[in-house]
């Protein structure tokens, strides 16, 4: 922390710009998030089959924490009555949560939407909960978050325009409510509007523009990430970047491959999160330099080769594709949590690169050589 930034502040700072690309950094109380930045999911307090230890070598600033999982499961007073998520989970950096609400339309049953907010039955144990704004922002006190969001409804795509309004105007009356509920927190925590809208240029426009006008000390775009081609999801992010101030971070929830990222981040976005790192590592699927290697494939068993001798992860340098491949066939533990480091790290130094290259005024060689990188492998 710069002496002239007091520990109980949240704050932006722009360092450098290139084309709507931006890279600066969040400082929160807990620590800085240089942008633009990728969050680990860590959905229940961890980030699945990785140390935090390992989360922070690998770069990440910040990690993210799911209100519903944890509002079922430990429950959000246990948490509170236990010290909070940074203790609870020992990661000591900024952690951001989301509202809870997008899991509770994807994953929970006998989901009862109303201007007051959401009812719903645990996926965990059927048990009844409600969710309104005010609650969501009163666990995410309970967990600690240094960043929190609005609780909104999230439209997945293909959706009717009046659909499409309906949530937005909806996700506006609940940002309203939020950041009221919010007031009572300690300084230093942050809560983000989410701008919706479908796929909608005119709603989104006046979605980003309300929410401007909230003054939120930071923005998320939500609705995108849910089954829309890319170029619909890069679309709105040109639509809505431009109605967005400047001086506050943009956040795009859910997002994504590699390549989502960089055309994201070339677009304006300083900051990102999503399951595809570890969901894929899980599935024996590694990011690379080289592009995509899924390490199922035969072709792998007696090739002698690391992921990435050149990289400073042992997961990517010092194991050999025969060993990942082997792991992951006998189903062994070991071949989703080495895959996994691999692509956190992988997707960090991918951000790592991005904050360099646009400093250097160089962002789009970056792009293009990263995706020759890509193409060029040896997979
Ligand atoms: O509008 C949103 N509001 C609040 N949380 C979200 C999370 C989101 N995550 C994705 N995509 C990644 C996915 C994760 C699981 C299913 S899709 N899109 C998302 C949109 C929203």
């Amino acid at each position: 922390m710069t002496p002239d930034t007091p520990a109980d502040t949240f704050s932006f700072t722009l360092s450098a710009t290139d084309g709507a690309a931006r890279t600066g950094y969040v400082s929160t109380p807990r620590g800085r998030i240089r942008t633009p930045a990728f969050m680990p999911v860590g959905t229940v307090a961890t980030v699945k089959g990785l140390y935090f230890d390992q989360v922070r070598a690998a770069g990440a600033d910040i990690v993210l924490g799911n209100t519903y999982h944890l509002m079922l499961r430990p429950g959000a007073e246990r948490v509170a009555k236990l010290g909070g998520l940074h203790t609870f989970m020992r990661w000591d950096g900024p952690i951001l949560t989301d509202s809870g609400g997008f899991q509770v339309m994807s994953l929970s049953s006998l989901r009862k939407m109303s201007e007051q907010g959401v009812t719903f039955r645990s996926h965990v144990d059927g048990a009844y909960h409600e969710m309104s704004p005010e609650r969501s922002v009163e666990i995410q006190g309970l967990l600690g978050a240094d960043i929190q969001m609005q609780l909104d409804e999230c439209v997945r795509l293909p959706c009717t325009d009046e659909e499409a309004e309906r949530a937005m105007r909806l996700s506006l009356r609940w940002a309203e409510r939020s950041k009221r509920a919010f007031e009572t927190q300690p300084k230093g925590r942050a809560i983000f509007g989410i701008v919706q809208g479908g796929a909608v240029p005119a709603l989104r426009v006046e979605s980003a523009r309300a929410l401007a006008d909230m003054d939120f000390p930071g923005y998320s775009i939500g609705g995108l990430a849910v089954g829309e081609p890319q170029e619909v999801m890069l679309a709105m992010i040109e639509t809505v970047a431009p109605h967005l101030p400047t001086n506050k971070p943009r956040y795009l929830m859910g997002v994504g491959t590699p390549d989502d990222l960089l055309e994201s981040v070339a677009r304006g976005i300083d900051m990102f999160d999503c399951v595809m790192p570890t969901r894929s590592g899980r599935h024996a699927l590694a990011f690379t330099r080289f592009g995509r290697i899924n390490l199922k494939n035969a072709r792998h068993a007696e090739d002698p080769r690391p992921l990435d001798e050149e990289s400073d992860c042992p997961a990517l340098r010092d194991y050999s594709r025969a060993y990942l491949h082997h792991l992951v066939r006998c189903e062994e533990m070991l071949g989703a949590m080495l895959i996994s480091w691999a692509n956190i790290h992988y997707y960090q130094q991918l951000m790592a690169g991005a904050r360099a290259a646009i400093a250097a005024g160089r962002y789009a060689d970056y792009v293009a050589q990263t995706k020759e990188g890509w193409a060029r492998g040896d997979l």
